[in-house]
């Protein structure tokens, strides 16, 4: 029963009540991100894991040991965990030696000093032992807050957007420094974000919540990337293009080719999510292929969001964006041809509007364009 253990917890503030029976379970050295909108409880559960808040119904287990029930509630400082929050945290009064013993307490001074230098190694901050906080960058500061958390070797490391207080550039090396900390603390990891790709990158398991701390979908990046439960965890992940259409024998017939849907039964109305990346461009007419207008075409960097109108029948035509990696170059007297790639099309029942309305909104910042 290593790791954290969280059953049927329900809480309220006041009479909001934002979690309702829910559950959760992080074995020791897995990173678990909670995904989802604002507002839906994942900090709450954080909070709960963490002792910040007091359990009001369920059971929370850290390493084998019920931490809290509707008897008990051990406070933070028993429950062997680390906390890194997106504002540091650090006391500002003491300097980084000082902030990373701080959690060490009965240990004796030499010993804390040296697991401190440790753990400033192993975060590449040990040339900053006698600093204080306000002579670090945010960055850095991360750091330290990294090195203070694991410290002590906790059994739960709770992590509440972490990185989001840091420039986009900084954000990657830090997080990528983290996961490799973490990787050789083998701690059980609870991290909570609002932001898609930070989780994908990050986690060993995404749960994504929704309204009520309901989980909507759990899996690896992997599973919920390519295999989303539902039209808003597909819609997480970025720009989609959107058609809607009947299943008839098997396939959905859309203005760019045919797609397979053996999961709804004929007849029904559905809708197709292709992602720009699902849509592959050729020069030359091929099999499910059609031929496409090129409206425009801009370069982001590593890719280009290809804007194009596909034939529909109507005067205007479906205006779809395709993503090509690095430049899209059209050769001009070339005619452009394009057919949906089945791995980034997803096929979802066409909910009425009143069940769509019951829906969480996509309230969690979609990763931005590649
Ligand atoms: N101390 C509190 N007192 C009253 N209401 C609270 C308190 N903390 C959170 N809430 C409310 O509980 C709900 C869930 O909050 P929580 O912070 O867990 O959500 P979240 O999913 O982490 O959201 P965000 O991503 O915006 O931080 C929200 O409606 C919030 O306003």
């Amino acid at each position: 029963m290593q790791g954290l253990h969280i059953y049927g917890v329900t809480h309220s503030y006041g009479s909001n009540k934002v979690l309702n029976g829910a559950s959760l379970t992080i074995p020791a050295g897995e990173l678990v991100c909670l995904l989802g909108p604002s507002g839906c409880g994942k900090s709450t559960i954080l909070r709960l894991a963490g002792g910040l808040e007091t359990l009001q119904e369920g059971n929370i287990v850290i390493d084998g040991e019920t931490v809290a029930n509707s008897d008990m509630c051990l406070p933070p400082e028993k429950r062997k965990i680390g906390l890194m929050f997106q504002d540091y945290a650090l006391f500002p009064h003491l300097d980084i030696m000082a902030n990373v013993t701080f959690g060490l307490h009965g240990m004796d001074k030499k010993k804390a000093q040296a697991r401190a230098l440790d753990m400033l190694d192993q975060v590449g901050m040990t040339a900053y032992a006698e600093a204080f906080p306000h002579m670090l960058s945010g960055g850095q500061q991360q750091r330290i807050a990294l090195a203070r958390a694991l410290a002590p070797e906790p059994k739960l490391l709770l992590l509440d957007e972490p990185f989001s207080g840091l420039d986009t550039n900084m954000r990657e090396k830090i997080r990528q420094e983290t996961l490799s900390v973490l990787r050789d603390a083998g701690v059980a990891t609870l991290m909570v974000t609002h932001d898609p790709e930070e989780a994908m990158y990050m986690a060993d398991r995404i749960k994504i919540l929704g309204r009520g701390g309901k989980i909507l979908q759990a899996g690896s990046p992997n599973e919920i990337y390519y295999n989303p439960a539902d039209e808003f965890v597909a819609n997480l992940f970025g720009m989609m293009n959107r058609i809607e259409g009947v299943v008839e024998n098997g396939y959905v017939d859309t203005p760019l080719g045919k797609v397979e849907c053996k999961k709804i039964a004929d007849g029904e109305l559905v809708q197709v999510l292709v992602r720009p990346e699902g849509i592959l461009f050729d020069t030359k007419q091929s099999e499910n292929a059609v031929k496409v207008d090129v409206v425009s075409n801009h370069l982001l960097g590593h890719s280009s969001i290809v804007r194009m109108r596909v034939p529909d029948g109507s005067d205007r035509g479906l205006m779809m964006d395709g993503r090509v990696h690095r430049e899209f170059t059209p050769e001009l007297d070339k005619e452009t041809w394009a057919r949906i790639d089945p791995v980034n099309a997803f096929i979802f029942p066409l909910k009425s509007k009143e069940q769509n309305n019951n829906q969480p909104q996509a309230e969690i910042k979609p990763v931005a364009a590649q």
